[in-house]
């Protein structure tokens, strides 16, 4: 299972709960990315920029799919990376879905380098719009995560319920 969405929509707090409620391991794909590289995610954004930060995500997020069974939490900004978008292709995504308000009070204050500009509510705002239907398009199934962690993980562990065999209409 895969976890996405915007910053703050909780992906790396809800995942670990999850591969344990599932009995499998927990992957944060930043927290990969920081070991393989040996570097400090803000670091690497204020020194080489963006788009070098991209080319390492899309090494270590590929690399982590191919590679690991279990849960895996991705940054917010991988599904705007194709070679990342390409890797997702039959795994099982769940798209994290937050609203500007609740997810901007999460992350507020904290060291995300996209955020670090003059207006972080606006640029948060923005770039959650801009992002939407990527997320959307990707999503096997979708989650309301402006809810207490606790009913994120449940509604999470519920979407392995909801395969085509599940369907109520479905007549085997
Ligand atoms: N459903 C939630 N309700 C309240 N706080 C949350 C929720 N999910 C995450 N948080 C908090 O928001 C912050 C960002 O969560 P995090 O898991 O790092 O999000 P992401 O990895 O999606 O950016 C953390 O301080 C976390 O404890
Ligand atoms: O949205 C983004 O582009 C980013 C989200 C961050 O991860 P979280 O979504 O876990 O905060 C991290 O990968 C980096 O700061 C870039
Ligand atoms: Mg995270």
């Amino acid at each position: 299972m895969v976890l996405a969405g915007f910053m703050g929509a909780g992906k790396s707090s809800v995942g670990r709960t999850v591969a344990n409620r599932l009995g499998v391991g927990f992957l944060d794909t930043d927290v990969e990315l920081e070991r393989d590289t040996g570097r400090r995610i803000p670091d690497i954004f204020a020194t080489d920029g963006e788009q070098a930060f991209r080319a390492l995500e899309a090494a270590t997020v590929t690399r982590v799919l191919d590679e690991f069974d279990g849960v895996v939490a991705l940054g917010g900004g991988s599904v705007t990376v194709p070679a990342i978008r390409a890797a997702l292709a039959g795994h099982h995504l769940v798209y994290l879905r937050v609203s500007p308000a609740a997810g901007f009070a999460r992350v507020a204050g904290s060291d995300r380098p996209l955020l670090a500009g003059d207006d972080p509510r606006g640029t948060y705002a923005a770039l959650l719009h801009e992002r939407a239907a990527l997320y959307d398009t990707l999503a096997a199934a979708t989650v309301d995560a402006d809810q207490s962690v606790a009913d994120v993980v449940e509604a999470v562990l519920a979407t392995l319920e909801t395969g085509p065999s599940a369907r109520k209409d479905d007549p085997s």
